[in-house]
């Protein structure tokens, strides 16, 4: 079964920026990507490894998950990267542009060679045309790969693809690799939404990911963070329904019942599983 804790809200903030870095400390994300790929400029690589590792060991992050991502598999930063990220023990390094099983054993490998602690896991990016077409051995690589991590600026890249509301190009992508978590019992997170400034346009986005099945949506500003936590968390009312669910059912099965309707709807055995889910995450959100 699919791991319950929060990750509604996962930010990134690019690793060379101390302010933001500072900052993050206060803003209620479920999750941070401390980031020495895209966001950071070549010139600035290694500072931004120092600070990011020091910040991930720090422990001034309370019950946020603090990630690091690493420069990609291919490039001259990424070994270093590693070995650094191994020794901070973070909760998860976050890999860029994975595409294949291989590629994740090799990850794994380093970081048990890099001595890193177990409770750091394997966040996989899927962002190019083969991780989608790779997406499930990917994630059936480890049991220490835990999280998909979709990268859809790359992905639209990639595809030549344009951004337009409801993301047509990029749903064909999207659902194969929710295809391939929810198979393999991995947790999920949509990719960001890079129009700062619009909110509506951003809660949309985060309505059409849960709709698909989400767990949670990566950030890219502060602002972004409170509307997709509660776009994420179950409802006042999904939670009163669940409730519904729960009780209709167990007294239907008292009488030797398996079915039974909650307004007006059909409830059967997996419609409680998903109620108990539910609730469960609501839990989960409250802590
Ligand atoms: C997008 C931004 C460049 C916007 O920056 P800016 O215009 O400076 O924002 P504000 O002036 O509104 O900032 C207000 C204050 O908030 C702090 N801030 C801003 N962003 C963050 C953040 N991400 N984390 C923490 N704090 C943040 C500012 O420092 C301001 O603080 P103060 O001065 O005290 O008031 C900027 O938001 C940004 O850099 N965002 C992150 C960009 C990033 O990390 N990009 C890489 C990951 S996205 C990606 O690559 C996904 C994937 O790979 C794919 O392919 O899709
Ligand atoms: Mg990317």
């Amino acid at each position: 079964m699919t791991e319950l804790k929060p990750r509604r809200s996962v930010l990134y903030m690019p690793g060379a920026n101390e302010r933001a870095l500072e900052k993050a400390k206060t803003i209620p994300a479920d999750a941070l990507i401390l980031d020495l790929e895209d966001a950071v400029a070549p010139d600035a690589k290694e500072a931004a490894r120092e600070r990011v590792c020091a910040a991930a060991s720090s422990g001034d992050y309370g019950s946020r998950e603090v990630t690091i991502r690493v420069n990609g598999l291919d490039t001259e930063w990424h070994d270093a990267d590693l070995r650094a990220a191994a020794s901070a023990g973070p909760a998860a390094v976050v890999v860029p542009k994975v595409n294949s099983a291989a590629e994740v054993h090799n990850i794994e490998r380093a970081l048990e060679l890099g001595g890193a602690p177990d409770h750091t896991k394997i966040w996989a990016m899927v962002e190019t045309p083969v991780a989608m077409l790779h997406a499930e051995e990917i994630a059936a690589a480890s049991d220490r790969l835990t999280v998909l991590v979709m990268g859809t600026n790359d992905l639209a890249k990639e595809l030549h693809a344009e951004f337009v509301p409801g993301r047509g190009p990029l749903l064909g992508g999207l659902s194969l690799c929710l295809l391939a978590a929810r198979a393999t019992g991995k947790v999920i997170l949509d990719g960001v939404y890079n129009d700062v400034k619009d909110l509506e346009g951003f809660e949309a986005e985060c309505e059409q990911g849960r709709q698909y099945g989400f767990d949670g949506k990566t950030l890219i500003h502060p602002a972004q963070v409170e509307p997709c936590n509660r776009i994420f968390a179950p409802s006042e009312a999904e939670i009163d329904r669940s409730r519904r669910i729960i009780e209709a059912f167990e007294e239907a099965q008292k009488e030797g019942r398996g079915v039974v309707t909650v307004d007006g709807r059909m409830i059967e055995n997996l419609h409680v599983d998903n109620a108990r889910r539910v609730l469960a995450l609501a839990e989960a959100v409250k802590n």
